[in-house]
This record gives structure tokens, sequence and C-alpha cells, in this order.
């Protein structure tokens, strides 16, 4: 369990991190979501102690970092998947890290098993892929065996086999019972990722809830209008209610039903009238009234194939 009460990070004059307050509940894959530069990796240093807060704090199973026996065991991150020493073996990079931090040796071995890196654990890490180094990433993560696991960004740059795996890894994570907060600006991979979201903008918690409740609170009363007579319709509407799509406008705030007996009282023929199943995206715009542009990022990522180091 995280808890993140009031909190609050300054950098000079920017406020990164803007009152936050927040739950991460265990056996669930948490979403932590929002724009660049919204605060999430700020705040993900915070929960890990290597920023302090400026005000508020947050808490691991009800205690700050700093004040953890043994933070590796309770709790893991990836935070820069290409944090390793180039020439240093997958095998020996853990088992460095174990050494230092009192974890048996044998525990390199499970979990170089458990993300699958067992057959490449001899060679240089500074020629892996980056989804190879993720898995490594994740697997210092998960040499202590903790509770909490912490994600940032953890597909950024992966191609698609990388964020399947990413994606099926972190809910495996979760049914064991473990605390999964990842970070991301890909709406799209959040929605199939996590369960629950926490979204911020500008630093500011925007929401917490389930997945599913968020998209379904912004997306009510959507309604995808197509007409030959668009613009007599739009005059209609109530101000502000209608946005442009390619091929017609999206309405809010009006059911299909007002809208068609709308137009069938003025005369005007309609094409398309169809309430909307609302994504993401739209939910996040229409919440956050950001006008941020959001993918999957699969098309242009898709160059960094999972390939075997040389
Ligand atoms: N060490 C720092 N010194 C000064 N400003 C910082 C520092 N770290 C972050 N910031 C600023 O704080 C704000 C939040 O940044 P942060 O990196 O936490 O956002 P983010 O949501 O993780 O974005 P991204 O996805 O781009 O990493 C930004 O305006 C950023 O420029």
């Amino acid at each position: 369990m995280i808890e993140a009460r009031g909190l609050t990070k300054h950098y000079g004059k920017t406020l990164a991190v803007n009152d936050l307050s927040f739950d991460v509940a265990p056996g669930e894959v948490t979403g932590f979501l929002g724009p660049n530069g919204a605060g999430k990796s700020t705040t993900m240093r915070m929960i890990l102690g290597l920023d302090n807060p400026t005000s508020g704090q947050v808490t691991i199973g009800g205690k700050r970092y700093t004040e953890l026996k043994n933070p590796l065991r309770t709790v893991g991150a990836l935070l820069d998947a290409k944090w390793v020493h180039p020439n240093r073996s997958a095998r020996a990079h853990l088992a460095w890290m174990a050494k230092s931090n009192h974890i048996p040796a044998r525990r390199v071995e499970e979990v170089l098993d458990i993300v699958g890196l067992t057959s490449v654990a001899g060679k240089r890490a500074g020629g892996f892929s980056l989804g190879m180094s993720q898995r490594l990433g994740i697997a210092a993560a998960l040499l202590g065996d903790p509770e909490v696991l912490l994600f940032d960004e953890p597909v950024n740059g992966l191609d698609p086999e990388g964020i399947l795996w990413i994606r099926k890894f972190m809910h495996r994570l979760a049914d064991e019972g473990r605390t999964v907060f990842v970070s991301s600006h890909l709406l799209s991979e959040m929605a199939l990722t996590a369960s629950n979201l926490v979204v911020i903008g500008k630093g500011k918690l925007i929401s917490q809830s389930t997945t599913k409740e968020f998209v379904a609170r912004a997306s009510e009363n959507t309604v995808k209008v197509r007409s030959p007579q668009l613009a007599k319709l739009r005059s209609l509407l109530p101000a502000d209610s209608a946005t442009d799509t390619d091929d017609g406008i999206l309405v809010s705030g009006l059911d299909s039903e007002k809208i068609g007996e709308l137009a069938a009282s003025n005369g005007i023929v309609l094409h398309e009238l169809s309430p909307q199943t609302g994504s993401l995206e739209q939910a996040f715009m229409q919440i956050t009234g950001d006008s941020v542009e959001y993918h999957t990022g699969l098309e242009t990522e898709a160059r960094h194939a999972l390939e075997p180091a040389n």
C-alpha cells in the first residue's frame, strides 16, 4: 500500500507536485497517468526517498522510504532501464546488487528466470536491446521479492512484443498480491494495463478511480453526428457543446434522442447519430481540458526489436 498525503515539491519557482493525495492498493495494477511534465517522475522519486517533499508525505506500508529497514525487500523500482554498467553481464550486475543489499546470491538466478533472461545472463548488458534492458531492470526490482513495485514509463520505446510482455508481467505481479504502480503518458496502454488510475495534470490530482469509472464519467453524453446541414444544426446546439471531427461533430451534454428530435423538428437531415463509447483519450481530454497528443506509440516504436545481445 502506498499512501500520499498533501505531497508537494517545489524546484525553485517550479511547482512540480502540488498537494497530491492518493492511495495505491495491493493486488492491482494502478496506472499513474498524466502528460509529459505532469510530475509523475518527481512523485515516484519522492516515494523512493530519492527526492524530499517540500511538504506533505508519502509512505509505503505506513513508513517513509527512509524509515524502511530493508528497502529493497519492501519496494522495487524500475526508473531508468539503462542504469547499468555497460561492460557488466546481466548476471554480474544483479549479483553486485544482491551482494550490496544482503540478498542471497541464489535469488539472482531466480529473477533471471522470472524475466526470461537466463540464456543471455552472461552477455554484456551494454549490448542489450531496450526490451532486454527493461527486463534486466525488472529483475533488479524483483531481487528483494518486494511487496511494492514502481515502474516509471516502462513501455517507452518498446516494440509491440515488449509492450505485451510488460503488460502481462504487471498483471502477474498484481495477481501475486503485490502493489503495482506504473506511470505512463500513453493512455491507450494504461487502459489495457491498469484497473485503477491516479490521474494528474500540472502536478495536481485530477482523479483517482477505477479505469472503467474514469472513462464512463467523462464520456457520458457524447454523440457523434454527421449531417449535410451541420452548420444549421450547430446553430441550434448550446454554445461550446460541439467539437469538430474529421467528418462531423461530437456533441457533449445532450443525448442522441434530444439531438435527433432537435434535428427532426428543424427539418435537418442526419447521416449519423451515434452515442460514443468512451476511450481513455477522450476521457482524459474532457477531464483535463488538455490538448496533448496521445497515441499508443506502437507504430513509431516498433523499430526497437527484442533482439538477443551480441
Ligand atoms: N530536478 C529538477 N529540477 C528542476 N525542475 C524539475 C526537476 N525535475 C523535474 N522538474 C520539473 O518538474 C515538473 C515535473 O517533472 P516530472 O519529470 O516529474 O514530470 P513527468 O510527469 O514525469 O514528465 P515526463 O513524462 O516528461 O518525465 C516539470 O516542469 C519539470 O521540468
